[in-house]
């Protein structure tokens, strides 16, 4: 029998071993293989090794620099330094801070527009068939992944789309956005991504002495402007001077929530003919065409009927509850659930004008089954990027509803809760990807699902 390895003094023999050497800096000539989840492509050192590498597009021949990992790691980090053989798809990055080591912000700056869009529906094709078993075709998917209304522009232009930035402050007062995994600051002087409605506010050009990050935010479809400061630690607020009229918000430093200091607590969104009041932490899409593309695609996938009960859950500040209240008429009823208590008081604000829409506040997988509900016709779920999870989806299924639609920003947490989705009995009827965050690896899908018996 073999001896038991002896414990360090801290107790554990893992700790007794030397140290795996970084490999940090480490530069390996690799060919680069396909796009994967996250921004980066797959490469393997000669020995075998995984390099998950930034900056670089499949096909490519590239020198690696490693950027985290060591010997015997599962997997290494790195960014593609030196482009030996390009891509056709590769273009010189429009914006100056992008590049290894530089703003974490986007990930494919140096991609064609098509071929962003490409690799993002390579990413959902993938994790479609290894999560839940789907071709494209099997998700009435035609593979394709629409940009936004407007976006489609010539050459070298990139859309502005960013209506909420989150800006980090350096050490001297510079407002800029971290470099990728990292609490470094890249300060910049205009980021190219952002909604013409921030830019204007001048962030990056105000000294911001005393403050950890600020977000600004500029509505759609109305004039409002915010930002909101995170000072740091026994921070002074600076008095806040910016080239448009802002309403002012800081984080508390005790409470982490967010407090007025001047001006509307809250800005006004608009969507689908409504006004909708979205305060300070709640949840807006931020591509300005977003909520809209979102809303058309769910309903139109749901097919709401005079008469439906709809749930809306992870609903936010009421974007899909409205839309299905406008819709089910006076005999339906709608109900929506959301954990955050602003945004709750937003959504009744937002749809007091219906009797039949009822907000719950609450995490969807307590509240719905206090809710006591059997039954309903159609059902919405837009959850975060983790998903909903098992016993969710196992709840949701169980419901009898006629058509469900999915919303999902991360195409891994969609497919693995597609095939629960399965298990309880539903077939995902269509999907579609849309490019609501150009430049960066994220994408947003609808998948509308209807129950297997009657798809087949
Ligand atoms: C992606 S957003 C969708 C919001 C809304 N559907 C919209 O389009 O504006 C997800 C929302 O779910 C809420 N949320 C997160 N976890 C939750 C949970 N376990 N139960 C209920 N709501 C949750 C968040 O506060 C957020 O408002």
């Amino acid at each position: 029998m073999q001896a038991e390895p002896k414990k360090s003094q801290a107790g554990n023999a893992e700790d007794a071993r030397p140290p795996a050497e970084s490999l940090i800096g480490r530069e390996y000539e690799v060919e680069v293989g396909p796009v994967a989840h996250g921004g980066h492509c797959i490469a393997r050192t000669e020995e075998g090794q995984v390099l998950f590498v930034r900056h670089t597009l499949p096909g490519e021949r590239v020198i690696a620099r490693v950027t985290e990992g060591e010997e015997g790691a599962r997997f290494l980090r790195a960014d593609a330094v030196t482009v030996l053989e390009p891509s056709k798809d590769r273009v010189e990055a429009p914006c100056p801070y992008a590049g290894p080591g530089r703003c974490g912000g986007c990930d494919w700056q140096h991609a064609k527009p098509g071929a962003q869009r490409r690799l993002k529906g390579e990413v959902i094709a993938e994790q479609l068939q290894r999560l839940a078993g789907l071709t494209p075709e099997e998700a009435g998917w035609d593979g394709t992944v629409m940009p936004a209304e407007g976006d489609k522009l010539p050459p070298g232009e990139v859309p502005s789309w960013r209506t909420r930035v989150q800006y980090a402050v350096d050490e001297d007062g510079n407002a800029g956005l971290r470099r990728h995994r990292s609490h470094e600051v890249e300060p910049i002087e205009h980021c190219m991504i952002a909604a013409e409605g921030v830019s204007e506010l001048g962030i990056e050009q105000r000294d911001w002495s005393g403050m950890a990050s600020i977000e600004a935010i500029a509505a759609t479809g109305s004039q409002d402007r915010q930002v909101i400061l995170a000072p740091k630690p026994g921070a002074r607020l600076p008095i806040v001077e910016l080239d448009k009229p802002v309403s002012v918000m800081r984080i508390g430093e005790k409470d982490g929530g967010t407090h007025r200091v001047h001006g509307r607590p809250f800005v006004r969104e608009r969507a689908d003919g409504r006004t909708y009041r979205v305060g300070s932490g709640g949840f807006w899409q931020v591509h300005p065409k977003a909520a809209e593309t979102l809303m058309l695609a769910v309903m139109q996938g749901l097919t709401p009927r005079k008469g439906d009960t709809a749930l809306d859950l992870y609903c936010g500040v009421g974007l899909f509850a409205g839309a299905l209240a406008d819709r089910v008429g006076d005999k339906g009823a709608v109900l929506g659930i959301e954990s955050g208590k602003r945004a709750v008081e937003d959504a009744r604000h937002n749809l007091a004008a219906f009797d039949r829409v009822r907000i719950e506040q609450g995490k969807v997988e307590s509240v719905l089954p206090r809710t006591g509900i059997t039954e309903a016709d159609l059902i919405v779920l837009d959850p975060p990027r983790a998903g909903a999870g098992k016993q969710t989806v196992r709840h949701l299924s169980g419901l009898g509803a006629r058509r469900i639609a999915y919303v999902a920003c991360d195409p891994a947490a969609l497919a693995r809760d597609l095939g629960y989705f399965r298990e309880g009995g539903y077939r995902v009827r269509t999907l579609r990807a849309f490019d609501l965050f150009p430049m960066t690896h994220h994408v947003e899908c609808v998948a509308i699902l209807e129950p297997a018996a009657k798809g087949s």
